[in-house]
């Protein structure tokens, strides 16, 4: 009986065995097999080097529901209906997607390739973001326009310390390089040499790396992806950080993004922000002109700012996201928008306007899932072009500066229904309130260095 795993596999089928014949021709002999976590990172499955059979890897289902990286092994197991102790935590079956198969040029014995995931009945799973995102872009196409995105990401790179990093003392991990300004050259030893490798590697998966510096902060780096699909973009950002990851572990680094990293009130935290634009025929349509957004450029901009509190769940996800927020750190808090602007929520660029016009949207940290904050951002600036909405006529208002708070928004929300699916809004929202009750049992169980500052010397 045909469901949508079969019919997939069927249309899927001469491409993977192209694959298989020209990459093996090549050299191929392992593949890393890609599997995308609800927290926007690739669990990874490495096998001996055979396209057309991987089409069948399964995974456990659990992949897709573990909160926090690591925290399984150490807390409760999150109860999402697909994968819990009732159902026996069951597979789900994985078919790569041909359009993401890569030899990689700096090791061509190796391959690498993403999957979508369906459900061992062979449904499409209704938690693939992949799946959520194609159903957008089909969307984009029957309005007429083509809708790019480019992420740019800030991240720490510190030196490994196993022993410190397996207890958990992260913080006193030693950053790579000594200096905290912005655009230096002479930051780390090899920052050059490194961040080259990086780029030709990017390349030899068909990801540009369009520009590489140094942030503000020890170990603080930042680089531009270019621009792409929503789903090509989504999927180069989480490749990129494993390629990037692979590259530290080569020499004894290691790589963070979780948004947050350097005290409070000195430096800069990571924000992941995602430039959009929208083309027609081949041209860049967002703008007509310097400070002149087109008519679907402001309704596009519309849609972004109208979802924006709903959507903001996406945007910051975890307890280390609200963070960010500092003075003079350049993360926005409010609703708005503006020209050139790098303190509102969207900084419309409209100089030169083609073909560069473009929405720099910097609410997202570095610590997103980008399958999910793409998916969002689409659906949310589709929106406002159906609906033809005014970005001058929504008010603008303070975000939520609480994980607690963005759940109570997301969770309701009828447009997060339409662009998600009540399933994927359900188990989403389920997975943040166990995220922040994981926190809170964890302050009860541990007395604070807050606590030892101020009532330790008290003879
Ligand atoms: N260069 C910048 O725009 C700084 C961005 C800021 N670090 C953020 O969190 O978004």
């Amino acid at each position: 009986m045909s469901n949508d795993y079969e019919t997939a596999r069927a249309e899927r089928a001469p491409a993977l065995d192209d694959f298989q014949a020209s990459l093996a021709k090549n050299g191929a002999q392992f593949i890393q097999v890609h599997l995308p976590d609800i927290n926007g990172n690739f669990r990874t499955k490495i096998a001996p080097f055979k396209i057309s059979s991987q089409g069948e890897a399964v995974n456990c289902n659990f992949f897709c529901t573990a909160p926090g990286e690591g925290a399984p092994l150490l807390e409760p197991l999150f109860p999402a209906e697909v994968s819990n102790e009732t159902n026996g935590f069951p597979n789900m079956r994985g078919l790569i997607d041909p359009a993401t198969v890569r030899q990689h040029e700096w090791a061509p014995e190796w391959a690498s390739a993403i999957v979508d995931s369906f459900e061992i009945g062979g449904r499409r799973n209704p938690l693939d973001l992949r799946g959520i995102i194609a159903r957008h872009e089909q969307r984009a196409t029957d309005l007429g326009y083509e809708v790019k995105f480019a992420l740019e990401y800030e991240f720490g790179i510190f030196e490994i310390d196993e022993e410190k990093m397996r207890a958990g003392r992260y913080r006193d991990l030693k950053p790579w390089g000594h200096g905290d300004i912005n655009y230096s050259l002479m930051r780390s030893k090899g920052f050059q040499a490194f961040f080259a490798e990086l780029i030709r590697r990017l390349k030899g998966v068909g990801i540009t790396l369009a520009a590489v510096t140094t942030e503000y902060g020890y170990g603080m780096y930042e680089y531009a992806l270019g621009p792409k699909s929503p789903l090509e973009a989504a999927d180069d950002a989480v490749r990129a950080k494993i390629v990037l990851q692979e590259l530290c572990l080569e020499h004894g680094l290691t790589a963070t993004f979780m948004a947050r990293f350097q005290p409070l009130g000195t430096h800069s935290a990571s924000g992941a922000h995602h430039h959009q634009s929208l083309w027609k025929d081949g041209r860049n349509v967002t703008a007509t002109g310097e400070n002149q957004l087109s008519a679907v450029g402001r309704h596009y901009l519309g849609g972004l700012l109208q979802h924006l509190p709903a959507s903001h769940l996406a945007f910051r996800p975890n307890i280390n996201s609200y963070r960010r927020f500092d003075r003079g750190a350049w993360s926005p808090t409010t609703i708005g928008w503006g020209h050139e602007d790098r303190t509102k929520s969207i900084r419309a660029i409209t100089i030169p306007s083609e073909p560069a016009a473009r929405f720099e949207h910097r609410v997202p940290g570095s610590d997103i899932n980008p399958y999910l904050s793409v998916a969002m951002m689409l659906a949310a600036g589709l929106d406002g072009i159906e609906k033809r909405l005014d970005p001058d006529a929504i008010a603008d208002r303070e975000l939520p500066d609480t994980l607690e708070g963005s759940i109570a928004l997301f969770e309701k929300d009828a447009f997060v229904t339409e662009a998600l699916g009540a399933g994927f809004q359900a188990h989403y929202a389920a997975s943040r309130h166990f995220e922040a009750a994981a926190f809170k049992a964890w302050l009860d169980r541990h007395i604070t260095d807050f606590e030892f500052q101020r009532y330790f010397a008290g003879l």
